[in-house]
């Protein structure tokens, strides 16, 4: 079989397009609450971006050449159905049929590096839609200068096996509807086909910002953050033009930008949030960067949901106040800090609180007293700092075990649902 003409793959994208109201065409939708996600590694690269991330994205594409496939969409994943997607003709192509047959298409974005809060949200999607869509791709325009977009982990074999070992999973268990049937994995020229802008808080480009939501908590010590994922989400959704759309609850800010994107863009797609999957020994919310941490750091990574479990503690026991629930919390931070600087440089964690926070649930605004028709969330954020002074042989974790922000939150249920 050959692959259609490249006009006609263009063709079937601009009828995509120009079709305005996709709402009309689509099934029933049902209303759904909540669970988890998906991901592969990189392949980003383009002429057009700045040296420095041309070098990182060629090392990244050539780990996983061997699944890449080609630009016209033809190339599926080993030893599967899934489709592998580079391009975005080749995603509308593929997209076009099933937007005729009224098929769910759900989208779940990933930056690759895949766990199992990945699968979980894709598990999800799955249950809730005819067609699955991973995305994997590592945004540079959310990376500020100084962040690890030059270390972020990369696994994109071992991210192809997960979603095909899922894929498996689905097929044989009855209660979906649907499986995973495509990844998109574009390049950054792919994404950014002006060129890339850049990472600098000042460039210049075609931004989406929401604000004020994007500039608190996250958005203070990540200034360029959830500008360059609401810009890479408004690509995505419109080049994959899902019906339903996944983020998990891990990154609560991020959910609340994306539905801020999605209402104020009156874009056609739903908002699913998936409850963040943890490890199930210590609760740790599963996190790509926890690769970073090492054994001696990952044993103390737990502080900031020990804090957080504490201040939902006392708001369950009937605490409105926020100076009382957020006490209890950062008493058990500096209890830690304290004990951990008691130990000499090759036991000790050392690490700073970023905030821990009690904000709005639709705004991300501080409050002073929850609620109780709202309930609150209380988020968080740490950095874990590189171990002083190494043990022999210690496994540092990955990348020489770098200074790495770890962030996690508990919702506080409105008082009708306690
Ligand atoms: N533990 C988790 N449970 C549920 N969803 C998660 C979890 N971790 C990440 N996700 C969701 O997966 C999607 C893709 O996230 P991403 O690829 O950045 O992974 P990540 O683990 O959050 O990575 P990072 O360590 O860079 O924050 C996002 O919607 C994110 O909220
Ligand atoms: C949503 C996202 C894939 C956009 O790059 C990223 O922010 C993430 O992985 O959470
Ligand atoms: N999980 C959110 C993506 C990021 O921190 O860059």
């Amino acid at each position: 079989m050959h692959p259609p003409p490249r006009c006609a793959v263009v063709a079937a994208a601009l009828i995509r397009h120009t079709t305005t109201t996709t709402t009309l065409l689509r099934p029933a939708i049902l209303k759904t609450t909540s669970r988890a996600a998906v991901s592969l590694p990189p392949r980003s690269v383009q002429a057009a971006s700045p040296p420095r991330l041309q070098s990182r994205t060629m090392a990244s594409s050539s780990s996983c050449s061997s699944s890449r496939g080609n630009a016209n969409g033809l190339s599926k994943l080993p030893s599967s159905p899934i489709r592998l997607l580079r391009t975005v003709p080749a995603l509308r192509l593929w997209r076009r049929p099933h937007l005729l047959d009224h098929r769910t298409v759900a989208l779940v974005p990933t930056m690759g590096a895949l766990h199992a809060g990945h699968l979980s949200l894709i598990r999800q999607a799955a249950r809730e839609n005819h067609h699955v869509v991973v995305s994997i791709y590592v945004n540079p325009a959310q990376f500020g200068i100084a962040e690890d977009l030059d270390s972020y982990p990369k696994t994109w074999d071992s991210d192809v096996a997960q979603l095909v070992k899922l894929d498996r999973e689905l097929a044989d268990d009855g209660q979906n509807l649907g499986r995973i049937s495509a990844v998109f994995a574009p390049t950054t020229q792919e994404m950014y086909p002006g060129g890339f802008p850049g990472q600098e808080i000042d460039s210049k480009g075609s931004f989406v910002t929401i604000t004020p939501v994007g500039e608190r908590l996250e958005g203070r010590t990540r200034p360029t953050f959830f500008r360059g994922v609401a810009t890479v989400c408004m690509k995505l959704f419109n080049i994959v033009q899902p019906e339903r759309v996944y983020f998990g609850q891990k990154d609560v800010q991020q959910t609340v930008v994306i539905k801020r994107l999605v209402r104020d863009f009156a874009m056609p797609v739903e908002v699913v949030i998936g409850r963040t999957e943890r490890d199930p020994g210590d609760g740790l919310a599963l996190s790509s960067r926890n690769v970073y941490l090492g054994e001696r750091r990952r044993g103390r990574a737990t502080v900031l949901y020990e804090a957080l479990r504490a201040a939902e503690g006392v708001y369950k026991r009937g605490e409105r106040r926020r100076g009382v629930i957020l006490g209890v919390a950062n008493m058990l931070v500096q209890d830690v800090l304290r004990e951990e600087s008691r130990k000499g440089p090759e036991e000790r964690v050392r690490f700073e609180l970023d905030y821990i926070s009690l904000a709005d649930p639709d705004t991300m605004e501080e409050i002073e007293v929850v609620d109780p028709a709202k309930g609150g969330i209380l988020s968080g954020a740490i950095k874990m700092l590189p171990v002083e002074k190494a043990r022999e042989g210690e496994d540092l974790g990955h990348s020489g075990g770098p200074a790495v922000r770890l962030i996690d939150n508990i919702i506080l249920e409105p008082e009708e649902k306690n």
